[in-house]
């Protein structure tokens, strides 16, 4: 990678993927003949109705159980005397029909309750686990025979039984991939932007999965289609709509009489079952794992929304006051752990504060109670949190929903996984500004390229269509604390946001943070472990260890008489071995 763009591929790659996943599809002889196959299916079940040449009803005593080809029945005649190509071509819907009846069923409940179950865990997980056990465990042909007596006959019944019963394949599949991608960093950060979770799973979690629904409906649709022929092969379908199930088990019943009769249903079931089956492999061979086409780009945002508008809560100076915050894991049922203890912090309106610590200190954990997004199984123990007056710890989720992004944004540490790799650039930037600041699409976009242009994106029209694996470490970064500041929040959590990347960046980073906080006079915490960068830029600092706050004070007087020893020990570790950069300028331009 050279120079500030580092591009590491040419900006058509996305359309080059899909070409190029297209050719690759089309080179394969067993996709053309699958694709022909179904086309040919898919038009008889649309039009075979009309296309008969004979009523698949009409009877004629002349043609029972004439072999093919040797009367006006090209395929011959079965044992009633009806045409058996009219008949293959009408039930054509009926069978394809009734597989598609059964796909969507599955579908519907294997995916909902799939991604329900992996994006909440827990109850909802169990729940979903316990009901895919309980109708895998279920006999289904006596389900359907039993389905069958209550019901009557039925292709539609029938086929939706088969549905419920397959859906726990999808659930499996559906849940799996959830839980493999709700922790990625760029679900976080939707979070952390304030999206709904409704938005989150429609976004960034349904595009991760919906390649794998595909390829599984086609395997899905082969299955549903055999296990339909064997019902009405051994006679629980309905003798008003014909199948090719049905025809089979009407044409076996004169085997010895008329061999051929039943060739054509078993050749149509078998060639599409197979077509389908060859479809679905070909696809995934070619595709691979779906996420894979990002590389090793991956996900992000930071972003938020709605002014409080509340009254003040008292320290009507502390924009943001952390008091007596404790948060603590548990062991076990008696035990746990206290990872923050009494932590006491306080940011005014835009002031730089630095919170520094070795890694484990706590910093993290006291960054997401502020943004309320720490897991499920923290407890806080003690403490109050107020920003601009309101009491985030006693807020319900849908108002800090609001908050974040907006009033609050956060820029995460590693900005290659905090993007989400199936969006671009220009996509990930109008989740949040059309969302919180309800821009249209054209307002959204200029916005973008000129924070884009301010964070010293070069060629901002290019990269605002560019995807994240498109983009350097150092690009990823700027466009993460665009799309952060790109609602204007009050105030801004960097979680050690120049830590993944390499020294001379670095400094550019912190530059632009240090810019863009000026600019907009917004708080800012910047979370690190180096002493170096709070120096640089941080007005006031906070030292953390062991979860406690050892030392806190202005950086001038902090950095010139240490009192803790910690502090002196992160000190010394700067200055033994890192070059110090400028000192830190005021925000009236003055050095200090
Ligand atoms: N989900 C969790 N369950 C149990 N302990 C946790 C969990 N998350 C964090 N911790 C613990 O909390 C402590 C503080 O973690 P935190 O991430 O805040 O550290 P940090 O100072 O930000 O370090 P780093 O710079 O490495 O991110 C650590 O000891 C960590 O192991």
């Amino acid at each position: 990678m050279s120079g500030e763009l580092g591009l590491v591929v040419a900006p058509e790659l996305p359309t080059f993927i899909r070409q190029g996943t297209l050719r690759r599809l089309a080179r394969k002889p067993t996709v053309w003949i699958s694709a022909v196959i179904l086309s040919t299916v898919l038009f008889f079940s649309f039009f075979g109705a009309i296309l008969t040449p004979f009523d698949p009803n009409l009877t004629k005593l002349a043609m029972v159980n004439i072999g093919p080809f040797q009367s006006e029945y090209l395929l011959g005649g079965d044992r009633a005397g009806r045409d058996i190509l009219s008949r293959l071509m009408f039930a054509t819907a009926n069978t394809i029909g009734g597989a598609a009846i059964a796909v969507s069923v599955a579908v519907a409940i294997g995916v909902t309750v799939g991604l329900m179950a992996g994006y909440y865990g827990r109850t909802f997980d169990a729940i979903g686990a316990w009901l895919s056990n309980l109708i895998q465990a279920v006999p289904g042909m006596i389900v359907l025979i039993a389905v069958f007596v209550v019901v009557g006959p039925s292709t539609v019944t029938s086929m939706i039984v088969v549905g419920i019963l397959i859906a726990p394949a999808y659930f499996r599949l559906v849940r799996n991939v959830v839980i493999s991608v709700r922790n990625e960093l760029y679900v976080d950060a939707a979070r952390v932007s304030g999206l709904s979770d409704i938005r989150i799973m429609s976004r960034h979690i349904f595009v991760v999965i919906r390649a794998p629904i595909i390829i599984e409906m086609a395997y899905i649709a082969g299955i549903a289609l055999v296990i339909q022929a064997a019902l009405e092969f051994i006679g629980l379908g309905s003798p008003e709509s014909p199948t090719w199930g049905g025809m089979l088990q009407d044409s076996f019943n004169a085997l010895y009489i008329s061999p051929f009769a039943i060739l054509w249903p078993a050749l149509s079931i078998i060639l599409t079952v197979l077509a389908f089956v060859f479809l679905s492999n070909a696809v995934r061979d070619t595709l691979g794992d779906p996420r894979s086409s990002g590389g090793t780009a991956r996900k992000a945002i930071a972003h938020a929304v709605t002014p409080p508008g509340a009254a003040e809560l008292g320290e009507p100076n502390a924009f943001l006051s952390v008091r007596e915050l404790s948060i603590a894991y548990p062991l076990s049922k008696e035990k746990s752990r206290t990872v923050v203890r009494k932590v006491g912090l306080q940011v005014n309106r835009g002031e730089v504060l630095g919170l520094v610590g070795e890694s484990g200190s706590g910093k993290t954990q006291t960054a997401f109670a502020i943004l309320g997004l720490l897991p499920p199984e923290a407890i806080v123990t003690s403490g109050r949190i107020v920003f601009d007056g309101l009491p985030l710890l006693e807020l319900t989720e849908k108002r800090l929903n609001q908050l974040r992004g907006r009033e609050i944004a956060y820029v995460p540490q590693e900005p290659m996984s905090n993007l989400d790799p199936a969006f671009t650039v220009g996509q990930q930037f109008g989740f949040a500004m059309r969302k919180k600041l309800g821009l249209s699409r054209v307002e959204s976009r200029e916005r973008a390229l000129s924070l884009l242009a301010r964070v010293n994106i070069k060629e901002p029209e290019r990269v605002y269509d560019y995807y994240p694996h498109q983009l350097s470490g150092g690009m990823a970064q700027r466009v993460l604390i665009a799309i952060a500041v790109s609602c204007d929040p009050k105030l801004l959590i960097a979680d050690e946001p120049t830590t993944a990347l390499d020294v001379t960046v670095q400094a550019e980073v912190l530059d632009l943070l240090r810019d863009l906080q000026q600019e907009r006079s917004m708080a800012l915490i910047l979370v690190t472990h180096n002493f170096g960068v709070v120096a640089d830029i941080c007005e006031r600092v906070a030292v953390m260890k062991d979860g406690e706050i050892v030392e806190t004070g202005e950086t001038r007087a902090i950095m010139k008489r240490p009192e803790h020893p910690y502090t002196r020990l992160l000190l010394d570790s700067v200055l033994d071995n890192v070059p110090m950069r400028a000192p830190l300028t005021s925000r009236d331009g003055v050095r200090a």
